[in-house]
Parts: structure tokens; C-alpha cells; sequence
């Protein structure tokens, strides 16, 4: 690993060495557009170097209480450096630091929650037995690792979505080879420096960065590679589902997340809480609130006082602890939120707040006004925009919340229980929040998505089966 200037340059890390390399690709300070860290640009070769070391790595045993050792003490690490790795994030992604201090706390529970799963990875008794012509047999079932898996993240929480990825598969007694986002890796590659600190085994974690069209294509042809578990666009994940063939897949796309705010919901709760994950990370999270439809007794209210906290917000440099919102990944992307809100405001839309784009940076927007159908509610959005509506029965506002190719999470405001059995039953989506909004998670609950949002769950626990093979033994008495 070289300095240059006060700009690391940062190597890949395959077989438990860090490999520099010629090629660099520069990541952004997504504030103040310098560059901050420089990351090796992987070779075809080294993806195929990774993937063998994580092959040969399954052959040497590495005991679940050996992984949770080295999973809690890589937890221990990133509590200790919380403050340090919240700058790194506050830099490489653009998010206020104090949110990513946030997301250093939630990375280190992940791990832990992935340490302790480590001990408890077991299968079950199956009565066999129960079928006539079988009454001397038993069975019983245990989980193998899966083997080899590939990992590939988004960037907008580059360190937690990584700790989802390599904690479980780890846990579960698996190798990892990680390919993180090309503008947001260093979070990322630190962890992994945290993981050798902790003793992990050289081979069970590999690291290859660089553009997801060459180095993410290499790993997909890689028929070494067992499992692809993807956090990302759903474009991608379509694509890697064709190519993985019949090895296992796990996928955490995109939504274009709804929240119901009912006539009997606490009104300023629902409408701070609502603006809160609306914005948040510039309004790029999966689950980000981007639809809200609010029932008519309660709209002006509601609106009212959305407004209100919307328009506190302050946007400004990620490092400022008074910073609420900072600069989206690229003006490219400011750009086309732009471009969105542009055409719904033709199409009818009313800006309520928001709506001025600055660079890379676009105001925290809320729309009234919208239908269905305009962009800004049926595509993922991935900035800070939500688009308000009112609702008359609850038929009806359930059948617009499914009226989407998404399904990740939804939420809802109310204490009418019939109306939340309703839509327990009916809502489809992966996760269901009541009294709360869409953005709601924590990181050991399952989380997944249906439809276009993807297949397969999160959460140490859930992933764990994602990564394991069960194996039933029948035993002839
Ligand atoms: N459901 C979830 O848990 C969740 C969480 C975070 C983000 N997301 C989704 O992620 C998206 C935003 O993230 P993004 O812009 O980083 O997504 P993206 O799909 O552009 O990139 C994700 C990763 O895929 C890689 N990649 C790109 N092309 C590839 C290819 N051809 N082959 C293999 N890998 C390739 C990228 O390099 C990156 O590492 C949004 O849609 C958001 O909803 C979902
Ligand atoms: O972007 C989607 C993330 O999964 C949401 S969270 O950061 O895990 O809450």
C-alpha cells in the first residue's frame, strides 16, 4: 500500500495479501468533487486469483467458534474507530456525519448479529418415521456452506450493506470475494484491513475493486463462484439472475416505497417522521418514502406540517453537525431527479416545497398534485423526492400502494385494527410497518423484498439459509 500526497492509494486484497496495482480508479469527495483515495483497478487475472483463493480457503477448517471469535472482534474494531470511519463515509458517500457515524454503530451490531449466528447454525429432526413402510427410519437435516460466494454492493451504504454480505457468509463458514461500488469502496476496503486485524483467514475474505461492467462480469462468468448475493439496481440484478445460471442468487433491489397515513393517525408524528425518511441520505435508500398517500379528513394538516420540517432541513456539507442533507452521488443523478420533477410538473404536479436543483445537490422536494402514473411515483426515484396524495377508502389506497412493480417495504399510520389486519393481508411487500413509515429497519430482522425489489433475504439470520446447502441424513435403523 503507497501514499501519494495526502491521497491513499488503496490495493486489493486476494489470499490474505494486498496487491497494488498500475490502473487506479479515483474516488470522490462527493462534496467538495476532490479526490479523496485512489483504488486499484482489477485485472481479469486478479478476479480469477480471488475466486481461487476463496475456493482453496473452504479446504482449511475454520470452526464456527473461530468465525464468531473473528466476526466480534472486527465488530469491537469498528466501534473503536466509529468516529474515524464516520468521515470516511461522510466523505466517500456525501451523507451528514452524524448519519454515518450511525451507519458504523448499525455495521458493527451487523457483525456481531452474524458472530453469535455463527454458534447457532443448525438443522432439525424430520419424522420420517411418520410414513408407513418407514417406521425404523430417522432423519434429521444439517446446513453446509454453500462455498464459494461473490458479493456486490451499492453505494449508498457501503459499509452496513457490506457487513450483510460478508458477516453471514463468513458466519456460515463460507468465502467471500467482495466487489463494493466503484464510488463509494474505501469504507469497504478499511473493513476488510479490520477483518485480516482480526484474524481472518487468508482466502475466506478477498477484495476486488473497480468498475461493476469489467470486474463484476468477471466475477459473474467465474463458474468458481457458488452464490452471488447482490445489493443494488434492479437492472443489474435482472442480469445477474440470467447469468448466474442454477447457482444460488440472492437479490436486494430497488422500490419506490408507499406509506398510508390513515384519518385516526397522530398526525405530527406521521408527518415528521415521513419527512425525516423521505430526505434522508439524500434520499437515496431502497426504502426511502417516496409515495404518501394521506387520507382526506387529515391531508391539509398533514401537509402542513411535512412542510413545516421539510423545509427546516438544512442542507449542506456532510462534515457540518448542522448539516441535514448533503450532495446526491453525482450531479448526473441530481440532474435527473431534476429532469423527473420537471416532467411531473408539466404532467400536473404542484411543488409544494423543494424542487431547485444546486450542482450536485438537489432540495428535499415534496410534490402534491401527482398521479399514479407520472414518474416520480411508478419508477424509483433514489433522491429526495416524495410525492403526497390523498386516499377516501382503504380498497382503494391499498390497491394503489400494490399498483407497483416494487414490493421492498411499506408502512402505515393507524390505530384501526381492522384496517392494519386488512392490510397485513393485503399490502404485498416484504415488509410491513405500522406506525412507522417504509424506512424502518433493523439489522437483524429479515428483510427482502417481492417482485421487481428481489429475492432471497437479509439479516444475519435469513442469510445465513441464503448461504447454506441443507443436507437431510436418513437413517435405516
Ligand atoms: N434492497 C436493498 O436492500 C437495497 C439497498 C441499497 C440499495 N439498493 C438499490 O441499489 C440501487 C442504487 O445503488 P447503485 O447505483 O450502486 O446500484 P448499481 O446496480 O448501479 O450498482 C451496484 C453494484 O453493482 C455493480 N455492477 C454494475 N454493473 C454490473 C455488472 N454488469 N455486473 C456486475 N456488477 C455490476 C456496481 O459496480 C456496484 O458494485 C437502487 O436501485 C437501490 O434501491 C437496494
Ligand atoms: O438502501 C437501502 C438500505 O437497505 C436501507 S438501510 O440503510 O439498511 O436501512
Amino acid at each position: 500500500m503507497s501514499t501519494q500526497t495526502s491521497v491513499r492509494t488503496y490495493g486489493l486484497y486476494i489470499n490474505g495479501e494486498w496487491r497494488e496495482k498500475s490502473q487506479t480508479d479515483d474516488v470522490l469527495n462527493k462534496y467538495t468533487q476532490e479526490v479523496s483515495a485512489k483504488t486499484a483497478a482489477a485485472e481479469k487475472q486478479d478476479v480469477i486469483d480471488a475466486v481461487d483463493s476463496a475456493k482453496k480457503a473452504l479446504k482449511i477448517p475454520f470452526s464456527p467458534y473461530d468465525r464468531y471469535s473473528v466476526l466480534i472482534k472486527a465488530a469491537a474494531t469498528l466501534r473503536a474507530r466509529q468516529d474515524e470511519l464516520g468521515e470516511v463515509l461522510a466523505k466517500e458517500v456525501g451523507k451528514p456525519l452524524a448519519e454515518c457515524k450511525g451507519e458504523v454503530g448499525r455495521a458493527a451490531l451487523t457483525l456481531e448479529v452474524s458472530a453469535e449466528e455463527a454458534k447457532r447454525i443448525h438443522g432439525e429432526g424430520v419424522p420420517v418415521e411418520a410414513a408407513p413402510g418407514s417406521e425404523k427410519r430417522q432423519a434429521f437435516t444439517r446446513r453446509f456452506p454453500i462455498g464459494v460466494v461473490a458479493a456486490i454492493t451499492p453505494f449508498n451504504v457501503p459499509l452496513n450493506l457490506v457487513c450483510h454480505k460478508i458477516g453471514p457468509a463468513i458466519a456460515a463458514g463460507n468465502s467471500v470475494v467482495l466487489k463494493p461500488a466503484e464510488v463509494t469502496p474505501v469504507s469497504a476496503i478499511i473493513l476488510t484491513e479490520i477483518m485480516e486485524e482480526a484474524g481472518l483467514p487468508a482466502g475466506r475474505l478477498n477484495l476486488v475493486t473497480g468498475e461493476g461492467a469489467t470486474v463484476g462480469e468477471w466475477l459473474i462468468s467465474n463458474q468458481d463462484v457458488n452464490m452471488f448475493t447482490f445489493t443494488g439496481s434492479p437492472r443489474v440484478g435482472q442480469y445477474i439472475r440470467e447469468k448466474a445460471g442454477l447457482r444460488n442468487v440472492s437479490l436486494e433491489l430497488g422500490n419506490n416505497s408507499a406509506t398510508i397515513v390513515h384519518s385516526d393517525a397522530d398526525v405530527e408524528t406521521a408527518a415528521t417522521l415521513a419527512a425525516q425518511k423521505s430526505f434522508n441520505n439524500a434520499g437515496q435508500v431502497c426504502i426511502s418514502v417516496q409515495r404518501v398517500y394521506v387520507h382526506e379528513d387529515i391531508y391539509e394538516r398533514f401537509l402542513a406540517k411535512m412542510k413545516e420540517v421539510t423545509e427546516s432541513l438544512v442542507l449542506g456539507d456532510p462534515m457540518d453537525e448542522a448539516t441535514d442533507i448533503g450532495p446526491m452521488i453525482a450531479e448526473r443523478e441530481a440532474i435527473r431527479v431534476e429532469n423527473w420533477v420537471n416532467e411531473a410538473i408539466e404532467q400536473g404536479a404542484t411543488i409544494e416545497s423543494g424542487g431547485k436543483r444546486d450542482g450536485v445537490f438537489y432540495q428535499p422536494t415534496i410534490l402534491s398534485n401527482v398521479n399514479d402514473d407520472m414518474k416520480v411515483c411508478r419508477q424509483e426515484v433514489f433522491g429526495p423526492v416524495v410525492a403526497v396524495s390523498t386516499y377516501r377508502s382503504e380498497d382503494d389506497v391499498i390497491a394503489r400502494v400494490n399498483d407497483s412493480e416494487y414490493g421492498l417495504q411499506a408502512g402505515l399510520f393507524t390505530n384501526d385494527l381492522a384496517f392494519t389486519l386488512k392490510a397485513i393481508n393485503e399490502v404485498h411487500v416484504g415488509g410491513l410497518i405500522i406506525n412507522d413509515t417504509s424506512g424502518y429497519r433493523v439489522d437483524h430482522m429479515p428483510y427482502g423484498g417481492v417482485k421487481k425489489s428481489g429475492t432471497g433475504k437479509e439479516g444475519p439470520r435469513y442469510a445465513i439459509e441464503e448461504m447454506t446447502e441443507e443436507k437431510i441424513v436418513v437413517f435405516n435403523g
